[in-house]
């Protein structure tokens, strides 16, 4: 950005300066006169420019910048070289933020004299009022952006005095514009939908036809390169695809919109009652951090229960209040028992979404990924790298204000919390603008990480049992209200609930919420008798109501459902839950089934149809302390008859084409799950009961030795539903989990030793999926078709199948009789690839394609984990045990095995020895002493790059696929 400064002798001088180093500027708005008289970027570098009328602009630009402190200024006129195109290209797309990012804007209305300011001595309305409302500077296309995106907009008579800023003439504008006051207050424009932020330029005129749409680029938060000459149409249709590219990614950051989640959980935890959170606000600790510019991580930690999650819940909505629509709120709240919020990529997800959705701006450091790799880039296992680098960016953004990130409950972030911990501990000091809150349990892992890190506050609600024990006390008494008049307590039963809970809270409020929760659903006339059945202490009171469980009629039901509970991977829903557990299936009737789960209401809690435990010490004392009576057989006990149901379910329901695709390219994305979906039910047995099977150990797979051998459960499930199965893998999204779950099944019955039918089974369903992963998991009924008809003539799996194979093809392809050495074609890549290295343990394989990114793949699953666009040919790549290291011209860029994070170093510390293979001239593989390792089959053989680790062999392709071999077959 090229700024002006007025020099000693009165001219003015232009600096030219690098975006990362742009010091306070003020910038001016105006209409333009003929361009003849306008001062320009020439004039003012060769000294000319005086005697134009546009001169006395800049002039009085120059002098209010002064005036107001500040040493810079920015004019359109003659900031800009025009005739350098790329420049021109560049000023059109950043103008927006240039406006936005100035410390004032002063608005020069050339049409407005303020004589008549003088001459009416304040009259009500001033005179000059009328030719402001008819000001041409409201009919231009470009000032609407030069209104909206500065945070102070003053406006100035042609006499060059104030006539007020956008807040104290909001009013006024609002009438001659339409433009809500709170656009002027300066409320994200996000929160204005498309059609609303249009309706602000109409009536608005450009001089070239295109600028009508390059002037809306950042009221809509898109970037635009100007191509005269396409046309108004054309540079609207522009428009409006980089509209929805930009609502598309926004709605691809997201896994979960943490706005949602904050409702659900006030809402789901009774209620946020301010009076006792309030006490937060005028804390010692809290002030500190509110008020110090060097105070930037407030940590608060306490034990289970204390009200920490409700704390966050009140400070965010405080926090929103005070910085009035100027700054971001961001935040996300983790719990361990939902998957979709318990890993450090959805934290990252979730604070991103909430930060673009109020400024989408900020999209533009997403975008920079999000359009080469695509929604991938969020779901990949380490979507975590390309997360950190866009935070990273965004954080560094020059038009950040104020800006407030939580975190909630970092003890239940559950996948790579020490990686989240450590990247809290780096960017909570980056800048004094940005602040953070993460709040966790006294855990000594979390405390350790966080002790480390420099510029935070620590507030520990132990620490401040005094308030936090009136907090509890105002919880009681507004819960017993509550109840009193919704129960109609008399006065002694009210009073004695009352003092019974103050006696024995311990300053916890999730006891105090759980008692109240069972007075509840008790009857008036038994409170009294019942209150002293609630011991004081957490676990006491879970070992209280798991004796009342044990008292119950349907006793024995309710811990079965515990203990599935308990053990599943996600939480399930009623319908998945009623396939799990077998006496359930005995209740056909919803509400009954609800009954059940309010019996455990101690410890479950139902949202819509989902159910959660109602706190993670809920599970916690179910696992360990109450062992015994909910798993009296031990856990493989319930690990196997979720197996079983499983395979019962599924066998009986599994079939071919459940939603009725019919044609075998139907692709999975634009499948709409039906009202009554045939798969509700299946959906937990289907990705999960290979998982369930694994956990049992020894003594319980001798137990039930028969489940694994030929004609046992799982053999005849392979036989009759395997395919079907795949079907209902792809319709969940799972096939990648289908891969890793077959490889866990070969391993499992490969390692019981004899070989059966049914091992030869297994192997051959693992290379079948494995092999038309691709095909199954973008079109689901491909099981039927590319996965019979392809597969080898000795396949298992293709014999048994056989009656599904397609009809209508009577010409079979003729295939070889077992499987080849390829087991799986990875394919992601859009040009070729000219590099593959497999890290030292097999489990991950590198690929560097000239589309200029470098892909890791799970060589298991063949699931892509990452993408990263390194934007240059490597000259090389290999991993060693530090890491993968990947050889540009310029030197190594390393990258960490473990975290993934690309980093540059100069120099690799020893040259690893390249073990890769070569190919000869023959095209058959060999080692660099020449050896003869392997034959390819002709199909294989154009191809660019190898690489072997033990008896797995990599090669990159020419049409962008990687193939992976087994070459002990
Ligand atoms: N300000 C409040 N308003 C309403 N309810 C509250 C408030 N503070 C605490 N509670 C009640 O106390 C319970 C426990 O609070 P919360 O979940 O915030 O504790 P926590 O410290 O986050 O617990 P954990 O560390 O175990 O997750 C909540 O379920 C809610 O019922």
């Amino acid at each position: 950005m090229r700024l002006l400064r007025r020099c000693d002798n009165g001219d003015f001088s232009l600096t030219q300066f690098s975006d990362e180093a742009i010091p306070p500027y003020a910038i001016l708005s105006h209409t333009w006169g003929e361009d003849t008289e306008e001062v320009t970027f020439e004039d003012l570098t060769n000294g000319a420019g005086r005697d134009k009328p546009g001169y006395e602009k800049i002039w009085f630009c120059g002098e209010q910048t002064a005036q107001d402190g500040l040493e810079w200024f920015w004019v359109d006129t003659c900031c800009i070289d025009k005739a350098n195109k790329a420049e021109f290209s560049h000023a059109i797309r950043s103008m927006f933020r240039w406006y936005r990012n100035a410390a004032r804007c002063y608005v020069y209305l050339s049409d407005v004299s303020s004589s008549s300011l003088e001459a009416s001595g304040e009259p009500s309305p001033p005179l000059w009022e009328s030719e402001f409302r008819k000001s041409r500077w409201f009919t231009r296309g470009w000032t609407l952006q030069e209104l909206v995106a500065p945070r102070t907009v003053e406006f100035f008579s042609c006499e060059q005095r104030k006539l007020g800023d956008k807040i104290s003439l909001k009013s006024q504008i609002y009438k001659i514009t339409s433009i809500p006051h709170a656009v002027l207050e300066g409320a994200p424009l996000s929160q204005f939908n498309i059609n609303e932020r249009l309706r602000w330029k109409e009536h608005r005129e450009t001089k070239r036809d295109e600028d009508e749409a390059y002037s809306l680029q950042g009221i809509f938060g898109v970037d635009l390169a100007p191509i005269y000459g396409e046309g108004a149409a054309g540079a609207f249709r522009r428009l409006m695809d980089e509209i929805s590219k930009l609502e598309r990614c926004v709605q691809d950051i997201h896994s979960t919109d943490p706005r949602d989640d904050k409702k659900r959980i006030e809402h789901t935890k009774g209620g946020l009652i301010k009076a006792s959170y309030h006490w937060v606000l005028d804390n010692i600790h809290f002030q500190q951090w509110y008020n110090d510019p060097q105070s930037q991580l407030l940590w608060i930690k306490g034990d289970p229960g204390k009200g920490k999650t409700m704390l966050l819940c009140g400070i965010i909505d405080e926090l929103q209040k005070s910085i009035a629509k100027t700054g971001l709120v961001s935040y996300f709240f983790c719990q361990a028992t939902d998957s979709r919020i318990n890993t450090a990529t959805a934290v990252l997800r979730g604070l991103l979404f909430l930060l673009v959705s109020q400024q989408p701006s900020l999209v533009l450091y997403v975008r920079k990924k999000y359009d080469h790799a695509g929604k991938t880039m969020f779901e990949d296992a380490n979507a975590w790298v390309a997360l950190t680098e866009i935070f990273t960016d965004v954080l560094r953004d020059p038009s950040l204000n104020a800006t407030y990130l939580i975190i909630d409950a970092l003890d239940e972030c559950v996948t790579d919390l020490p990686k989240l911990l450590d990247f809290v501990a780096k960017h909570s000091s980056v800048s004094s603008r940005v602040k953070w809150i993460v709040s966790c349990r006294n855990w000594p892992d979390i405390e350790e990480q966080l002790e480390r890190t420099g510029h935070k506050v620590r507030l520990s609600l132990e620490l401040n049992a005094e308030s936090v024990s009136t907090a509890v006390r105002t919880f009681i008494e507004q819960k017993v209200s509550q109840m009193a008049q919704q129960k109609k307590y008399d006065e002694r039963t009210r009073d004695s609930v009352l003092e019974y809970l103050a006696l024995n809270a311990n300053d916890t409020f999730f006891w105090v919420a759980l008692v109240c929760r069972n007075l509840e659903m008790t009857a008036k006339r038994n409170v009294l008798k019942k209150l002293n059945s609630f011991p004081p202490g957490l676990d006491s009171l879970y070992k209280r109501m798991m004796q009342q469980i044990g008292k119950l009629d349907d006793a024995e039901l309710c811990k079965q459902v515990l203990a599935s509970i308990a053990l599943v991977y996600r939480p399930i829903t009623l319908k998945e839950l009623v396939a799990l557990v077998e006496q359930l299936g005995e209740i056909a009737n919803d509400q009954e089934l609800r009954e059940i789960i309010g019996l455990c209401g101690s410890f479950l809690i139902l949202r819509e149809d989902t159910i959660y435990f109602v706190h993670q010490s809920a599970k916690d004392f179910l696992l360990a302390q109450a062992a015994e009576e909910v798993f009296p057989s031990g856990r493989e006990d319930v690990h196997h008859a979720i197996v079983a149901r499983s395979l019962e379910i599924m066998s009986r329901t599994l079939q071919r084409d459940m939603y009725g695709l019919k044609a075998p390219g139907y692709p999975v994305n634009d499948i709409k799950q039906p009202d009554s979906d045939p798969l509700a039910t299946l959906r937990y047995s289907c990705i999960y009961w290979v998982d369930h099977l694994c956990e049992l150990n020894a003594v319980s797979l001798a137990s039930h030795a028969g489940d694994l051998q030929d004609g046992g459960v799982v053999d005849m499930f392979m036989r009759e539903k395997y395919l079907y199965w795949l079907e209902a893998l792809s319709l969940c999204k799972s096939v990648p989990k289908g891969i890793v779950s077959m490889a866990k099944l070969r391993s499992l019955v490969q390692g019981r030793g004899n070989t059966t039918l049914f091992t030869k089974l297994v192997y051959d369903a693992h290379r079948l999926i494995m092999y038309y992963k691709g095909a199954i998991e973008s079109c689901p009924l491909q099981a039927y078709a590319s996965a019979l008809l392809f597969s080898p003539i000795r396949s298992l799996v293709r014999g048994l199948f056989q009656h599904e194979k397609p009809k209508w093809i009577t010409i079979m392809p003729a295939m070889g009789e077992g499987w080849n050495t390829c087991l799986q074609t990875l394919e992601g890549h859009s040009s070729l690839v000219y590099s593959v290295a497999f890290s030292h343990d097999s489990t991950r394989l590198a690929s560097a394609s000239y589309d200029r990114t470098v892909k890791i793949w799970d060589a298991n699953s063949g699931e892509c984990l990452q993408t990263l666009y390194v934007g240059r040919v490597l000259m090389h790549m290999s991993f060693d045990t530090t890491g993968l290291y990947l050889y540009t011209s310029c030197g190594t860029i390393s990258i960490s095995a473990t975290q993934l994070v690309p980093t540059t170093i100069a120099t690799h510390p020893q040259t690893p020895e390249y073990k890769g293979l070569a190919l000869s001239s023959d095209g058959a593989w060999i080692t660099r002493d020449s050896k003869k390792v392997l034959w390819l089959p002709l199909e294989y053989r154009p191809s660019c790059s190898a690489a072997v680790v033990g008896k797995m062999l990599g090669i990159g392709v020419r049409t962008g696929r990687v193939w992976i071999f087994d070459m002990s077959a």
